[in-house]
C-alpha cells in the first residue's frame, strides 16, 4: 500500500502545475488548502456511509478516492508519505516494546477525562446527502 500511495503522491506533484481545465488535481491547487479539506471530508463521510450501509464495493471506491485525496492535502501541506510511514513506525515500535513488558508495567495512571462540553450528536443519512462542488 505504501508504494502505490508513493506512486499516487507523485503522480499528484507531477499534475499539481498542470493545466486546471483538464487535471482534477491541478484545480485542486488552483483553488487551495480549504477545497482540498473539503473534498477529503466529504469522501470521509461518503465511506462512514457506505460502511454504515454495508455497502463493501462502495466502500473499496470512496476509500481510493478519500486517499487520493488526502494525498492531495499532505502535498499541499508539504507532508510526504514518508512523514507518515516514519510515525506510523515510531508506534509501532512503541506497541511493540509494551508487548515485550510484564502486563503490570506498562499500567498507565488513571487520569481523569478533562469535562468538555458536547454538541448535540446529528445522524448521518446517505439520503438527502449532496456533494457541493
Ligand atoms: N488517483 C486519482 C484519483 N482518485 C480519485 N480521483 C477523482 O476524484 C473523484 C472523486 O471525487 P468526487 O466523487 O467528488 O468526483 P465527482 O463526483 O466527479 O466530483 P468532482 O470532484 O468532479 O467535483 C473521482 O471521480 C476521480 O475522478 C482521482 N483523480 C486523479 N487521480 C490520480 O491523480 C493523478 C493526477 O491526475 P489528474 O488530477 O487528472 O491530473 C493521476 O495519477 C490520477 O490517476
Amino acid at each position: 500500500m505504501s508504494d502505490s500511495l508513493e506512486r499516487l503522491y507523485q503522480a499528484v506533484l507531477a499534475a499539481k502545475d498542470l493545466d486546471p481545465a483538464v487535471s482534477r488535481t491541478a484545480k485542486l491547487f488552483q483553488r487551495g488548502p480549504a477545497k482540498m479539506a473539503k473534498k477529503l471530508a466529504e469522501e470521509a463521510i461518503e465511506v462512514v456511509i457506505d460502511a454504515v450501509n454495508g455497502n463493501s464495493d462502495a466502500v473499496i471506491r470512496e476509500s481510493a478516492d478519500l486517499l487520493y485525496n488526502l494525498t492531495v492535502l499532505w502535498a499541499s501541506a508539504g507532508v510526504r508519505p514518508a512523514d507518515v510511514w516514519r510515525e506510523m513506525e515510531r508506534r509501532e515500535h512503541l506497541l511493540g516494546i509494551a508487548e515485550k513488558l510484564p502486563k503490570s508495567a506498562v499500567k498507565l495512571p488513571k487520569v481523569s477525562a478533562p469535562r468538555v462540553a458536547r454538541r448535540p450528536i446529528v445522524a448521518l443519512e446517505s439520503r438527502g446527502l449532496r456533494k457541493r462542488h
